[in-house]
């Protein structure tokens, strides 16, 4: 449990005018309230949902009286029912799920939730609008560790490294072979994207230097920056059928959930390679099982999978051509803890009824 009070530099923005009305317009200032009253208010409540880097934290210690699961683990959903009653702020995860019940729980104070992630497929937004309750997320801060990882997950699939690594460490290496672990390379070759936001546009301008002949996509409407890269909007069959690097990176919504199907794994070459670092849930993962057995395509990389963890007796596990990750997309120092402060600079807006720097809407 981390609790914090109210800071200097808050008491000492409040003698200021023009800073003290803010404070009174945003609710953090008690009604009628003198500077004199100021430090007799309560601090807004804040309950952080798990251990996150420390910029996030420090930044609502400063102003709010902030309390925190103090664990790398999940907290029960029960305990997290009971943890937000009253609060005025969340900062939660992709892994806890913000619906009427928890919003419910929470209780009308609550006027902001910060998922510390771009994805919020686990946040019900019309649940959250009804009871006036913002929410903020982190585009951006993480698009190029996301769009890094996208790459080296394709690379290692298409490049066999799993076999390669497993191969050297069991002894089967036996010598040099001319047809042994070979794999498609990406030059000369066709990479299509679905969903080409700024983590699909971000992949492909990393995947430009390797050679790649031709950028296909697919999206709801065409994204000019698209063109800076000369990459082609085309339909999604055409898309498919074209590709031979064919990357998820669509947020996971009611159009794309279980998009990756055996239809269209049976419209891809039989040679191509199928990523996904966007959510576990745009795959049916049977499927994706039997096309990769049966040769529909060549091999699969994910990054996020249903569920996650992903029980270790999965048969997708026990494949050779298929690389799986633990949702580490956007595990580097850097991004994680700017995910941690956007998420903080977001609550704290919309406690002070601030226009917040990354709102989603629904
Ligand atoms: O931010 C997200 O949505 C992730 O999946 C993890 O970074």
């Amino acid at each position: 449990m981390l609790i914090a009070g109210l800071s200097p530099a808050f008491r000492l923005a409040a003698n200021n005018t023009r800073i003290r009305s803010q404070l009174y317009a945003s609710r953090l200032y008690i009604e009628g309230s003198a500077v004199r009253k100021m430090s007799k208010s309560t601090p807004p409540k804040v309950f952080i949902t798990r251990r996150v880097p420390d910029r996030g934290p420090a930044l609502l210690k400063s102003e709010c009286t902030v309390t925190q699961w103090d664990s790398d683990e999940p907290i029960s959903r029960e305990e997290l029912l009971s943890k937000v009653q009253g609060v005025d702020g969340l900062f939660c995860l992709l892994t806890e799920k913000i619906d009427a019940e928890l919003l419910d729980a929470a209780g009308p104070n609550l006027k902001v939730v910060g998922t510390m992630s771009v994805g919020y497929d686990h946040v019900d937004l019309v649940a959250c609008a009804e009871r006036g309750v913002k929410v903020g997320f982190t585009p951006n801060v993480l698009t190029s560790a996301v769009a890094e990882l996208t790459v080296s997950l394709l690379l290692a699939t298409s490049r066999r490294l799993k076999e390669g690594i497993r191969a050297v460490e069991n002894g089967s290496w036996g010598t040099w072979k001319p047809m042994w672990l070979c794999g498609p390379g990406l030059d000369g070759s066709t990479v299509g994207i679905i969903g080409m936001g700024r983590i699909g546009m971000a992949v492909a301008r990393c995947l430009q230097p390797f050679g790649v002949a031709r950028f296909v996509y697919s999206d709801f409407d065409e994204q000019p920056k698209a063109r800076d890269i000369g990459a082609e909007f085309l339909p999604l069959d055409e898309v498919i059928a074209s590709a031979d690097f064919l990357l998820a990176c669509c947020a996971l919504t009611s159009e794309t959930k279980g998009m990756f199907n055996m239809d269209l794994f049976k419209k891809m070459k039989n040679t191509a390679v199928f990523i996904n670092t966007s959510r576990g849930g745009v795959v049916q993962q049977d499927d994706l099982y039997k096309a990769l057995v049966s040769g529909e395509i060549a091999a699969a990389g994910l990054d996020v999978t249903t569920p996650e963890p992903l029980p270790t007796n999965s048969p997708l596990l026990k494949l050779d051509n298929c690389v799986i990750l633990p949702h580490i997309a956007s595990a580097t120092h850097k991004a994680r803890s700017a995910m941690s402060e956007l998420t903080a600079k977001n609550i704290l807006a919309g406690l002070k009824g601030q226009t917040i720097p990354s709102e989603i809407t629904a």
